[in-house]
């Protein structure tokens, strides 16, 4: 009892960084679900869950047999469901680490000010890009990326592969161009599509104003690691999608700050 007692109380090294792990864990995959679909089927699936123990301990054989089946292939509807969670957390850990990983270099080998100051120089033709757009009521959806999955974009878009320019993207979304229905692509410092049909997201929740365009930026959000700055034909109002979570009504201000923060 005693041994029990001390073991209990015993906390290693490796307990703490058990702990601390499962807590980063939990704080990632709460903040990509947060706000989207995924929490209401992650909801629907503790329901089950508790409906199984309850009936399991009830000993109510004949739905305890039916829920148990279901649990059974749980793990498969779990990836299947989660699918573009899970797609966007292996996404996050892995590109993301690395790409931190260069900044934080970047900034040790050539200081602050000139990341900020390279970064300013690829974000401004967007930036500029939006403000025309905005001016003249152009609707555009700008996707950018930071890792460019060829499978992913290559079916539904026309390839560019150009140097980041106002007047390309001008050009691209003007009305008349061939190129204007469809999304963007930005990767690498480049344009790399244009024309990309991306997946709509299914959220029910958001505002009734969302066509296609603000669906589309969004899918896309849920799905990769992309970021999405939509112009509304309507309005000119720039919404920004992230992780499938959108702000409207974002200024030029606020939208340097993100995308010199995601970009
Ligand atoms: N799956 C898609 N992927 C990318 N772009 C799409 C997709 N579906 C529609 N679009 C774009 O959205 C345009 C239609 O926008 P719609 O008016 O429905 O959107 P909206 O969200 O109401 O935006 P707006 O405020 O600009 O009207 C299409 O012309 C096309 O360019």
């Amino acid at each position: 009892m005693k041994g029990f007692e001390f073991d209990f109380l015993k906390i290693t090294i490796t307990d703490v960084v058990d702990v601390v792990l499962v807590a980063v864990l939990i704080y990632y995959v709460y903040n990509l679900i947060r706000n989207t679909l995924a929490v209401n089927l992650l909801l629907g699936m503790f329901i089950v869950l508790i409906l199984w123990f309850v009936v399991d301990s009830l000993k109510m054989e004949l739905l305890s047999t039916i829920i148990n089946k279901f649990m059974n292939v749980g793990i498969i509807a779990l990836l299947i469901i989660f699918q573009p969670e899970i797609r966007r957390f292996l996404l996050l850990i892995g590109k993301n680490a690395f790409l931190q990983k260069n900044k934080a270099w970047w900034g040790y080998l050539f200081g602050r000010k000139d990341i900020e100051r390279n970064n300013l120089a690829r974000i401004k033709p967007i930036i500029d890009a939006c403000k025309s757009m905005k001016k003249t009521r152009t609707g555009a959806l700008i996707v950018i990326v930071k890792f460019y999955d060829e499978q992913f974009f290559a079916n539904s878009c026309e390839a560019v592969n150009a140097r980041i320019s106002k007047r390309l993207l001008e050009a691209i979304f003007q009305k008349n161009s061939p190129l204007h229905d469809g999304a963007v692509v930005i990767s690498e410092n480049k344009i790399k599509s244009a024309s990309c049909i991306l997946p709509l997201t299914d959220n029910d929740q958001l505002p009734p104003q969302f066509g296609l365009r603000h669906r589309a930026g969004i899918g896309v959000s849920e799905t990769t690691d992309a970021v999405a700055v939509i112009v509304s034909e309507e309005t000119g109002e720039i919404s920004y999608a992230k992780q499938g979570r959108v702000r409207m009504n974002v200024s030029f201000g606020e939208l340097e700050k993100l995308l010199n923060k995601d970009f």
